[in-house]
């Protein structure tokens, strides 16, 4: 949690995904024109069939160019791992521009949690870089659709910081279509805030600088990171009652190992919740919660974002950023961003209750202690060992 001088520079990590044709390079051709990426290391699978072309400047080598903009475009050769370690590698050896943030482009029918998994749990890259931001371009055509068949575009949907819909200028604008994929995203997951592509909401101003890294502020601006104000709207969330679409589809049972009660929603396996807490918590506490949380529930975590009110000095916050049973190392902060001091909590689960986290939320935290729960729960050899993650 102590900033290590020794270390060398940390990049915000921006992951842009989306389905087959939803139009992620589209946008990044967009993108790659704004002088805000000047600093910016892309990679992308291939130079699509969009059309990257126009805006090379120069040729590096064989697989890396320097756009307009001066931000360096990089295909992804095989390995994800083995091309990003090869560029900071070729960055720090001074035989590449010196780019100051990287924004990768995975393929349409990437699951994003193992990517995000892989890049977060790598030993180098965890010192190298933090997770900015997962922005998800969804199709405003074709969108509810692909939802319907594909469990991966789900996910892509669920942890995202950003939804962009893209192909809206292909419907009229009060189209009932748009709207209910709207309400089902925005039921997927609530706190991602939806730009309109077609109408110039996606942009660098948008869709950069969603992490808590901002070098221009010495506090993050959490609560735009967290978005739980969006969690606590209505009471609760139910995606069970935004079905408007009833078909069923043979094909989903391929990709539905689970044995999840309802096959043919992959909505309503998402659970999104905020939790709240109005005292500061033991760091020991939340150390064990989150412990136990990620080892023996880790699969079901789509993401995490949390604020932390912590007992020892409750005027220093711990920042908690969690994706599966990879956290980052947790910052604590100098001091609240705002005015509210308060827990709060964001989860993104998969086929896993929100009262369950909340269950074992209060059991560790004392408001059930006595509660049969709260003695498996914390007699479990699971629990945290010396060293852990607020180590
Ligand atoms: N009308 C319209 N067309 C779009 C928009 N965004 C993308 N397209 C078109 O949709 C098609 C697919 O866009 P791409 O940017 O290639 O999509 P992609 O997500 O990169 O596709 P893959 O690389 O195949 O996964 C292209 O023909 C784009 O011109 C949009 O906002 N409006």
């Amino acid at each position: 949690m102590m900033i290590d001088t020794r270390r060398p520079p940390i990049f915000p990590l921006t992951i842009l995904t989306g389905f087959l044709g939803a139009g992620k390079t589209s946008l990044l051709n967009k993108l790659l024109q704004a002088p805000e990426l000047a600093d910016a290391l892309v990679l992308i699978n291939e130079f699509g069939e969009v059309g990257l072309d126009h805006l090379f400047v120069e040729k590096v080598d064989g697989n890396l160019v320097v756009m307009a903009s001066g931000c360096l475009c990089c295909t992804i050769r095989g390995d994800l791992v083995a091309t990003l370690e090869d560029l900071l590698r070729r960055r720090d050896n001074n035989r590449i521009a010196p780019f100051n943030r990287i924004i990768i482009e995975t393929t349409g029918l990437a699951d994003p949690a193992p990517i995000l998994h892989t890049l977060m749990y790598h030993p180098y890259f965890m010192l190298r870089f933090r997770l900015d931001g997962v922005i998800s371009l969804v199709d405003a055509v074709n969108g509810a659709a692909t939802l319907d068949k594909y469990k991966e575009a789900v996910k892509q949907a669920a942890v995202a910081d950003r939804l962009v819909i893209s192909k809206s200028d292909l419907l009229p604008p009060d189209d009932a279509g748009l709207a209910a994929l709207r309400a089902r995203l925005k039921a997927l997951n609530p706190t991602a805030i939806q730009l309109d592509g077609a109408r110039g909401e996606a942009n660098p101003a948008t869709l950069l600088n969603l992490g808590l890294y901002d070098p221009d502020r010495k506090i993050p601006d959490v609560r735009r990171w967290l978005n739980a104000e969006a969690l606590e709207e209505p009471a609760e969330h139910d995606h069970h009652h935004h079905d408007h679409d009833e078909h069923e589809h043979e094909h989903e049972h391929h990709h539905d190992h689970a044995a999840g009660h309802d096959r043919n929603r992959h909505d309503a396996r998402i659970r999104a919740f905020a939790l709240r807490h109005p005292t500061p918590v033991p760091p020991a506490t939340i150390e064990m919660f989150l412990e136990l949380l990620r080892t023996a529930h880790g699969a079901h975590l789509l993401r995490v974002k949390g604020i932390i009110a912590l007992a020892d000095d409750p005027s220093r916050p711990l920042v908690i950023h969690g994706v599966q049973h990879i956290f980052h190392p947790p910052v604590r902060l100098e001091a609240w961003p705002d005015a509210d001091h308060t827990t709060r909590i964001v989860f993104i689960l998969e086929d896993m209750e929100p009262s369950f986290v909340k269950g074992m939320w209060d059991a560790f935290t004392g408001l059930a202690a006595d509660t049969p729960d709260a003695a498996a729960l914390t007699q479990n050899p699971l629990k945290v060992s010396p060293g852990g993650l607020l180590a």
